[in-house]
């Protein structure tokens, strides 16, 4: 078995789930935050921080390592573990939701997806067949289906035509797929945000037998209470021997209004995204660090951190670096970044344990929001 989900226990205050994800590159705790290193690496990190942060699994991209450095080369290069020197789990997405969000599309026919790459401009095709194609090659412990994730807003009609197909290719992926025993499939649940059309979604997926489900579609710019509503009518058609993943999620209150939900797995571009341009999360909320009020605040950037950057270096010294554009205040933000979401999952992960999650959440929500959201 690739991968397999052995849940724990379940939280008494919220039905929250306490997991444990078995892979062939390690077990993983869950519910989990995934870091998202999209050209094979996680930006300005290496693996020893990260594994010194804890993390077990990080996310790749079929779509930017087919255009780039190309699959063929990453195979030649034992994998993409072998490749980027990450002997712990890896998750490659299917390359459909780039597609439509890098590349000026051509077209999406049942065969597949026409475009041109964001790179060069050549002209590219990518298929369900050939997204497995890539995946098998890069080699990662969990892979997606070739999926398409409706715009928002989109009309029904849309919706419904565009997960019927999505359906169909996961069929495809399924049957394409050459290492079942080494790469767990991932099927992914759509929608749009029409609950009969996610309920017929989560329907048509899990009746396709899979080592573990995603939710895809979200995230896309409705309102958080939408996503939330998408989730509550997603994840109890869900079988609980199996792990969820929400795709694109998220922010620390996504996290936590997810996990409450059902959900076990996350990713998101996030907290590498907003610490290049020297925004951090941290226990009293958002520190915008770059900002001139910490010109002479020599205090650590979360006093209730222990990580590396928190441990030795300043607010003025971060501000300092993030001005003056030095890749080294860059690497400092992300590696807290990363580190104050990772040890979120740890916190929610004991709370369920603990059958408290919905008290943690309010006094979460109270200290980095500053009121109940
Ligand atoms: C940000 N919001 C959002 N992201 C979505 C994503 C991408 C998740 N992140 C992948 C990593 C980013 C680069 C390397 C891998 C989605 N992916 C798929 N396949 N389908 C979705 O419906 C889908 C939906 C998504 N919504
Ligand atoms: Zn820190």
């Amino acid at each position: 078995m690739a991968v397999r989900y052995e849940l724990i226990k379940i939280c008494k205050q919220t039905g929250a789930r306490l997991g444990r994800l078995h892979t062939p590159h390690g077990t993983i705790d869950t519910p989990v935050f995934m870091p998202v290193g999209t050209q094979a690496t996680v930006k300005t990190m290496s693996p020893e921080e990260l594994k010194e942060m804890g993390s077990g699994i990080i996310l790749s991209n079929t779509y930017h390592l087919f255009l780039r450095p190309g699959h063929e080369i990453v195979k030649e290069a034992g994998g993409l573990h072998g490749f980027i020197n990450w002997d712990r789990a890896i998750l490659t997405d299917s390359g459909g939701f780039q597609v439509f969000s890098l590349s000026d599309l051509r077209k999406i026919e049942e065969e597949g997806v026409s475009f041109r790459s964001h790179l060069s401009g050549q002209p590219l095709f990518i298929s369900p067949e050939k997204s497995i194609e890539i995946q098998n090659a890069l080699g990662a412990d969990i892979i997606m289906a070739f999926d398409e994730c409706p715009p928002y807003p989109a009309e029904r009609r849309y919706v419904r035509d565009s997960m019927d197909r999505t359906h169909r290719w996961l069929k495809r992926c399924v049957g394409a797929h050459q290492r079942p025993e080494d790469q767990a499939l991932f099927g992914i649940v759509q929608g749009g945000m029409y609950k009969d059309l996610r309920q017929e979604s989560a329907k048509q997926i899990t009746s396709v037998e899979l080592p573990g489900y995603a939710i895809g579609g979200l995230s896309v710019g409705e309102s958080k209470d939408l996503m939330y509503e998408m989730l509550e009518v997603t994840t109890p058609l869900l079988p609980q021997n199996k792990p969820r993943y929400l795709m694109g999620v998220g922010s620390p209150d996504a996290l936590v209004e997810g996990v409450i939900r059902g959900v076990d797995m996350f990713d998101c571009v996030l907290p590498t995204r907003i610490a290049r341009n020297g925004t951090t999360m941290t226990s009293q909320g958002r520190v915008v660090v770059r900002n001139a009020k910490y010109a002479r605040d020599f205090t650590p950037l979360d006093p209730e951190c222990d990580c590396y950057t928190c441990r030795n270096y300043s607010r003025a010294y971060l501000r300092h670096l993030i001005k003056a554009d030095e890749t080294f205040g860059i690497r400092l933000t992300t590696y807290h970044n990363l580190y104050f979401l990772l040890r979120l999952m740890e916190q929610i992960r004991q709370a369920i344990l603990e059958d408290r999650l919905q008290d943690f959440r309010d006094a979460f929500f109270e200290k980095y929001y500053g009121s109940d959201e």
